[in-house]
């Protein structure tokens, strides 16, 4: 079984200053390990109360286009007060010319794109980001690992790189797609996104322990709490090691 997260009750959670580990509040969880933090462990009141040390992180929301990474990660970097760096962005002309031509991007042409968005993901944690939502399609998986590697290049023992891989079949995207106005990828990018698509399997989720897998079927709504739970996991279990 893949990694997957459940609707829960949402409560925001508080960042501690760090060196200050959890406290008593976690009440029973305390003696848990990490491993055993379940979305119902954490949709409780005491989720609310589990504190975030001094763990910087690095989210990478990723999937096909159309999938919803631009609209989660927004609502992410905003919920966590984490910046935002929209992977779009940062793409040389020759690569947004050739999407908007409807020819996909290949290796060669992305290599260049995931670093520099991993250096700037560095960047945004060097300047004092508590944290960095950065929206990348990332998908296969030698592009994740290039980011993974994040950790290599950085002086910040605490920085910690996760992967919010937003799950969904291709009916749904194109449907996302053909209603998005004003942007250049079309039906045709999301074939061939699909075509190269590698999402992330139960080895590399269970080796590694970096990526939440966020069905978007639902509504905006619903991913956004999705999202959420997977992502409090993410931070609270990082809080613990
Ligand atoms: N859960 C949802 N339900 C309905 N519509 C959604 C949902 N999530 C996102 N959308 C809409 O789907 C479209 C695609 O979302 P978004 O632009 O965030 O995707 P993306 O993965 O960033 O796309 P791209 O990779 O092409 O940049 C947008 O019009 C957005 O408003
Ligand atoms: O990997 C790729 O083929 C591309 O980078 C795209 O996925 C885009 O960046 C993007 O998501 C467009 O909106």
């Amino acid at each position: 079984m893949l990694q997957t997260v459940e609707q829960s009750h949402l409560k925001p959670l508080h960042y501690a200053p760090p060196p200050t580990p959890p406290t008593s509040n976690t009440g029973s969880t305390s003696n848990t390990p990490n491993t055993s933090y379940t979305s119902s462990s954490l949709n409780s009141a005491k989720a609310a109360e589990m504190s975030i040390t001094d763990h910087h992180h690095i989210l990478i929301v990723t999937g096909p286009a159309g999938c919803g990474k631009s609209t989660i990660a927004k609502y992410l970097a905003d919920r966590y007060g984490f910046d935002y760096i929209e992977g779009d962005e940062f793409h040389p002309k020759a690569n947004i010319d050739k999407m908007a031509a409807g020819i996909p991007l290949n290796d060669e042409d992305r290599w260049d794109w995931l670093i520099l968005l991993r250096d700037q993901a560095l960047v945004a944690l060097k300047d004092g980001a508590k944290g960095v939502v950065v929206t990348c399609s990332a998908l296969k998986k030698k592009y994740r690992d290039v980011i993974r590697t994040a950790r290599l290049y950085n002086e910040d023992p605490n920085a910690n790189v996760h992967f919010v891989y937003l799950r969904a079949d291709k009916e749904t995207l194109l449907a996302r797609v053909r209603a998005r106005q004003g942007h250049y990828m079309k039906d045709a990018m999301v074939e061939s996104q699909f075509a190269a698509l590698e999402e992330p399997d139960e080895a590399e989720c269970k080796q590694l322990k970096d990526v939440e897998i966020v069905d978007v079927k639902g509504t905006l709504q619903e991913v956004q709490d999705l999202a959420t739970v997977a992502v409090d996991k993410v931070l609270v279990g990082t809080s613990r090691q």
